[in-house]
């Protein structure tokens, strides 16, 4: 099938290399022209394990095509994803300005029959305005080319996007005629083998699938965060409950980590997004205000620790962070904790070293040059002078240090660990003060 991405970002990419992997012809537009030189040299413009792989081999291929071409990209595939950016508005509403922007040149550019796919988390009622941004191109160009839209919501990933995406729990539909349904089908068939993963179903019910998984798993995580200061004040260990409970198969064990708050550039947004489109239709919804707010307070936790043992004033006190990304296995720091927590270390008057695997490019343009935070190459490195270690993302090479060399470089040997990555025993064997989130 010929397809055509449009959006080159993250989904993009990764939703591009794998529907090519597939079988299928696809290219892929952005606007941002760097990006596309970026793909054309043979790099790729974000990290995500797998996916170099992916992208060189279908290139070799000749089934993978990247342009800024509007026009090529338009007249090329008879699927158009779109897969631009929804970023928050200032009230906290999805901004669809770019979702509308590519709807329009569609309509602007189009010849023959095109499916139409929302890929972009939208909400209720995207569907009817991208009908409508078209319908209205088309009608200026006096044109009457039939077309369909569909939802077609992403659910992967960061870090581990490329088997999310080739091996998906579901996919979920919203189509209302059978022409689209037919080649959503036909696209969809190779998962088709062993589960009915495909869930066909309303543009609306679609449209609010995704906001729902992305709600209901942040509403776990929050849950998760307030019972575990709970036990720290009962003297239970939240990991002993998080066992206890997740072995009831109507609970689950995923996405019940208690941790120093949820990041990335989806749930602080959807949740946002949701709330909003609540309001607006005259739901105050309770239940998802409560996990914002958790949240947010989640994100200090750390550093209430470290006011706990070092007070108010953190003037001339240095501290030792270990992660930047908003989690492991990839270099996004959108809202990620470790932002709201360095800045409040420097508003205290503290100064600090970071290291983390692959974020500190990322981490160099979102603080600028400042003199109080400064750059480890080797997580060790990053204790030189430290009077504490804060644990902000639970990367794999954290997770075993040798913790005689921790005691002997820590002035205060107290590690304050936000991803409870360590078995308690084992620094408090070394002498160290290891405090975690939820555990005694
Ligand atoms: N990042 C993630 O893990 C996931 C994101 N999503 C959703 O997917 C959507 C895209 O997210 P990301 O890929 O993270 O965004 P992104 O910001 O990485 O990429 C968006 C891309 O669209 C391009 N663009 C904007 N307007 C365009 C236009 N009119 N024509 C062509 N290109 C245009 C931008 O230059 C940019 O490269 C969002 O709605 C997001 O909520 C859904 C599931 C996972
Ligand atoms: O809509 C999206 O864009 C995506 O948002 C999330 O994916 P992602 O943001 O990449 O990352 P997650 O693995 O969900 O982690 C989000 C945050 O929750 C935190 N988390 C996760 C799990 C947990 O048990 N505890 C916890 O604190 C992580 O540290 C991280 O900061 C969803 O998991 C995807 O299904 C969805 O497609």
């Amino acid at each position: 099938m010929k397809i055509t991405v449009v959006g080159t970002g993250y989904v993009g990419l990764v939703s591009g290399a794998c529907l090519a992997e597939m079988g299928n012809d696809v290219l892929c537009l952005d606007l941002d022209p760097e990006k596309i030189r970026i793909l054309k040299e043979g790099g790729i413009p974000i990290h995500e394990p797998g996916l170099d792989q992916v992208v060189a081999r279908n290139v070799a291929a000749g089934r993978l095509h990247f342009t800024t071409d509007v026009q090529e990209a338009v007249q090329f595939g008879t699927i158009q994803f779109i897969a631009v950016g929804t970023p928050p508005d200032e009230d906290g509403s999805a901004d669809l300005q770019y979702v509308l922007s590519a709807a329009k040149a569609i309509g602007r550019h189009m010849t023959d029959y095109k499916v139409i796919v929302d890929k972009s988390t939208v909400p209720v009622g995207t569907a009817d305005k991208v009908k409508a941004a078209v319908r209205a191109e088309l009608d200026a160009r006096g044109e009457n080319i039939p077309y369909s839209v569909v939802s077609n919501p992403e659910f992967l990933k960061e870090g581990a996007a490329v088997d999310d995406f080739m091996r998906p729990d579901r996919i979920v539909v919203g189509a209302e005629d059978d022409q689209a349904i037919f080649l959503m089908k036909a696209l969809y068939a190779p998962f088709q083998r062993n589960h009915e993963k495909l869930l066909i179903m309303d543009l609306r019910s679609a449209e609010l699938t995704k906001y729902a998984a992305n709600a209901m798993l942040a509403t776990r995580i929050s849950f998760m965060n307030e019972l575990a200061l709970l036990a720290e004040t009962l003297g239970a260990d939240i990991e002993l409950v998080r066992h206890g409970i997740g072995s009831d198969p109507r609970i689950g064990y995923h996405f019940l980590y208690a941790g120093c708050g949820y990041g990335g550039s989806c749930f602080p947004k959807d949740v946002k997004a949701l709330i909003k489109t609540g309001a607006d239709s005259g739901h105050n919804l309770r239940v998802l205000n409560a996990v914002e707010d958790a949240n947010d307070a989640q994100k200090l936790v750390l550093v209430d620790k470290v006011v706990e043992r070092f007070g108010e004033d953190l003037s001339g006190k240095h501290f030792a962070v270990w992660g930047l990304a908003f989690k492991p296995n990839t270099d996004d720091m959108r809202e990620a904790p470790s932002r709201v927590i360095i800045a409040e270390l420097f508003r205290r008057g503290a100064t600090v070293t970071a290291y983390d695997p692959v974020a500190m490019p990322e981490a160099r343009r979102v603080f600028g040059e400042d003199a109080r935070l400064v750059y480890a190459e080797r997580p060790m490195q990053a204790l030189d002078d430290a009077d504490a270690l804060l644990i902000v993302t639970e990367w794999k090479e954290f997770r075993s240090p040798d913790f005689d060399v921790i005691k002997a470089k820590l002035k205060s040997g107290i590690i304050f660990d936000g991803r409870n990555i360590f078995d308690p025993a084992l620094p408090k064997k070394a002498g160290l003060t290891y405090l975690s989130i939820g555990r005694p």
